[in-house]
């Protein structure tokens, strides 16, 4: 494992929320006890049902969001430690992030060679001609002609879109990548290219990438880990051949038996219900009041962590691998 660039100790998001009433106020889980990391040329995916905290983690590992309790550490030092001035220049230029949905993430009256160069002016890198070389060059690594330069985004296609969000989140070369569901606005037929754009940066810029998705074939084929994220809890965590494939917790197992060719057997476990309220999370385990295997002992507390050398998990009952195909 390389030196984390970004990393995670039990850290807690919680928010505070109207949920009944004007006066009525109630808290939200949204990231309980979270432990992960993130180091240069390592690809974290991210997987679990929506609400289960993904975005909440992918702000916090950004800086976008302070815990409520736990350490963010940036290259070992306590990030909210780090004076303002040294945290938005340092860390704002280790570590980049790209959102969901480009069309809202770009500012809409700026052309692209303003959305590429603003990064570059706020952090005040070289002269004005370095600047617009830089943006000539970032255009060129994620695959856009020079002449887009002068185009709004309301101009551009979704996919060129997101290649500028990606191009922008590249202008100070950073260590790590945070992409939040990075292509799941877009048309099906530009997915795989604005992934394989990703796939294609790491590679050649040696970028660290956590990548937060819904579709789990996806992350796994692009993971070097997996982090199995359920009611803001990380219940698995691992390699991503293990986790996928040698699947510890009921609810991971669930996640990837959709996934064709993994598992022996090949029967999908079809979950019943939501995922419950992160305002009041069940007691102990919170996958519980889902889980075929519940028992009362899942009730007690959440289960402490078992492992072995590189897997980690987070059950009472888990899952005996049988055999893996990953
Ligand atoms: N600002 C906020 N105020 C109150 N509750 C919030 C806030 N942000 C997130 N939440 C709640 O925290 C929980 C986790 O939300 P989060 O957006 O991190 O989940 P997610 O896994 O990214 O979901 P999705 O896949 O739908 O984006 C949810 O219950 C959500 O409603």
């Amino acid at each position: 494992m390389t030196e984390p660039i970004v990393s995670l100790d039990d850290v807690h998001v919680v928010h505070t929320a109207r949920t009944g009433g004007l006066l009525r106020r109630d808290r939200v889980h949204a990231l309980t006890d979270a432990t992960a990391s993130v180091g240069r040329g390592e690809v974290l995916g991210v997987v679990g049902e929506s609400g289960c905290g993904k975005s909440t983690l992918a702000r916090v590992l950004t800086g976008l969001q302070r815990p409520t309790r736990g350490t963010v550490r940036f290259r070992g030092e306590d990030l909210w430690s780090i004076p303002a001035q040294r945290r938005r220049t340092e860390f704002g230029s280790a570590v980049g992030v790209v959102f969901q949905d480009p069309s809202t993430a770009l500012n809409p009256r700026l052309p692209v060679r303003r959305i590429l160069r603003d990064p570059l002016d706020v952090h005040n890198r070289g002269s004005l001609r370095q600047r617009e070389a830089r943006v000539e060059e970032l255009l060129g690594l994620v695959g856009l002609p020079d002449h887009v330069d002068g185009a709004l985004p309301a101009q551009l296609s979704g996919g060129q879109r997101q290649r500028v969000a990606v191009a922008r989140a590249l202008a100070l070369e950073p260590d790590v990548i945070v992409a939040d569901e990075p292509t799941s606005a877009l048309d099906v037929s530009v997915r795989a290219q604005v992934l394989n754009l990703l796939v294609d940066l790491r590679a050649r810029l040696g970028l660290g990438l956590v990548f937060i998705s819904h579709d789990i074939q996806t992350v796994r084929y692009i993971a070097d880990r997996i982090a199995v994220m359920y009611l803001g809890r990380i219940v698995e965590e691992g390699p991503s051949a293990l986790v996928a494939g040698e699947s510890r917790h009921p609810y991971t197992r669930a996640l990837f038996s959709a996934t064709p060719g993994l598992l022996e057997e090949t029967e999908q476990i079809v979950l019943e219900g939501r995922v419950p309220s992160a305002t009041h999370p069940p007691s102990g385990c919170p996958f519980r009041t889902r889980c075929w295997k519940a028992t009362d002992a899942c009730a007690a507390e959440f289960p402490r962590a078992e492992a072995d050398d590189t897997h980690i998990w987070h059950c009472v009952h888990p899952e005996i691998p049988t055999r893996s195909t990953a």
